[in-house]
């Protein structure tokens, strides 16, 4: 039996391809069959005019050229450059990376496309990038460059707690030029200090069984953290209340069904360390309710059977409970 089929997991590496999961993004390795999305993003002088090395205008031919560039880095172990996958649709919004080449400390480098602006995705993909060069593969410190006039970039990096370590030359070979950039440090230690004041978020949720097997998933309702996606229905477990009392109000509130404590039974837990929390969340089973479930919260709501829950987008959290459901039921 492999390690997986025995519920151990690797780390994994990005060197190795294997992907980073975000709250709301897969974080992959560039592929050739990118180079439409990324000549269609970024033919927009917006979104390259601070860039260093983005030609404008963008061809397919200049995304074609770049992802082969990047595979070839990678395999060397210079850098990297992986897309930004909307878990929710798998578009690809962006790319982020980072690359070696300097004094082998990594050099953090992101763009989005225009119309993605603004939801802070390019934070969510740096805070995952950062916590992978840090904590799988044992980089001390990271940098990165900021056009002067490239105020958004400069926003992710104080999210990040990066610090203004000075001012530097550098050239843009893209725009024939080269400019005075203020470039930010960001320490391992440092880094892992204010990570690890992150809370520990307790959720309860339930796996609801219907006569048939399946299980009631339903969409986390638009405005909230990952949107769209699909989770099992529950919510955070308030100060003095356990969170088996937690659930029995969540499933009435957002589902209006009446579930008794006794009908809760232990499963399984998700433990999962997003970037702003560490979510330790309980999911009981549950096969006994008076009602029938109706969507209180603008949720959207379906019944899903557990061999068929790998094809719709969950919160990452949720991916190792999947595995446990199927077998289970
Ligand atoms: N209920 C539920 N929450 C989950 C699942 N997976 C997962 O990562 N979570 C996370 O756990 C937290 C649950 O909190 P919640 O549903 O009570 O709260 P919320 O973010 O909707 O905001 P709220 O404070 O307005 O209620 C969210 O951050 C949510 O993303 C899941 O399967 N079910």
């Amino acid at each position: 039996m492999s390690d997986e089929e025995q519920g151990c997991w690797s780390a994994g590496s990005v060197w190795r391809g294997q992907p980073l999961l975000s709250a709301r993004l897969k974080l992959r390795p560039l592929r050739a069959d990118d180079a439409p999305r990324l000549a269609e993003l970024l033919d927009d002088w917006e979104v390259v005019k601070h860039t260093a090395a983005i030609p404008h205008p963008y061809t397919l031919a200049d995304g074609e050229t770049f992802v082969a560039a990047m595979e070839v880095k990678r395999q060397i172990r210079k850098g990297m450059a992986l897309a930004m996958e909307r878990s929710l649709d798998g578009v690809v919004i962006g790319v982020i990376g980072f690359g070696l080449e300097t004094d082998g400390t990594p050099e953090l480098g992101w763009w989005v496309g225009r119309e993605y602006w603004g939801q802070g995705y390019a934070t969510e993909a740096a805070r995952r990038l950062v916590r992978h060069l840090f904590d799988d593969l044992g980089y001390p410190s990271a940098w990165a460059a900021a056009h002067p006039d490239n105020s958004a970039s400069r926003a992710v990096m104080d999210k990040l707690g990066m610090v203004l370590a000075k001012h530097q030359r550098i050239g843009q070979p893209a725009r024939g030029q080269s400019v005075v950039m203020p470039v930010y440090t960001l320490d391992a230690e440092d880094w892992g200090r204010a990570h690890a004041a992150r809370p520990t978020l307790l959720v309860a949720a339930a796996a609801l069984i219907d006569v048939d097997g399946r299980v009631l998933m339903a969409t986390r309702p638009p405005g909230k953290m990952m949107s769209g996606l699909w989770e099992f229905p529950g919510g955070k477990v308030h100060a003095g209340e356990t969170p088996e009392a937690a659930l029995v109000r969540e499933l009435d509130e957002e589902l209006g069904i009446d579930v008794r404590q006794s009908c809760l039974a232990p499963l399984a837990f998700a433990s999962h360390d997003y970037d702003t929390f560490h979510l330790l969340m309980p999911l009981y089973a549950v096969r006994q309710w008076h009602g029938d479930p109706v969507a209180r919260e603008g949720q959207g709501l379906k019944w899903v059977r557990p061999t068929r829950m790998g094809d719709i987008p969950m919160p990452p959290a949720d991916i190792p409970l999947v595995a446990l459901l199927r077998d289970w039921l």
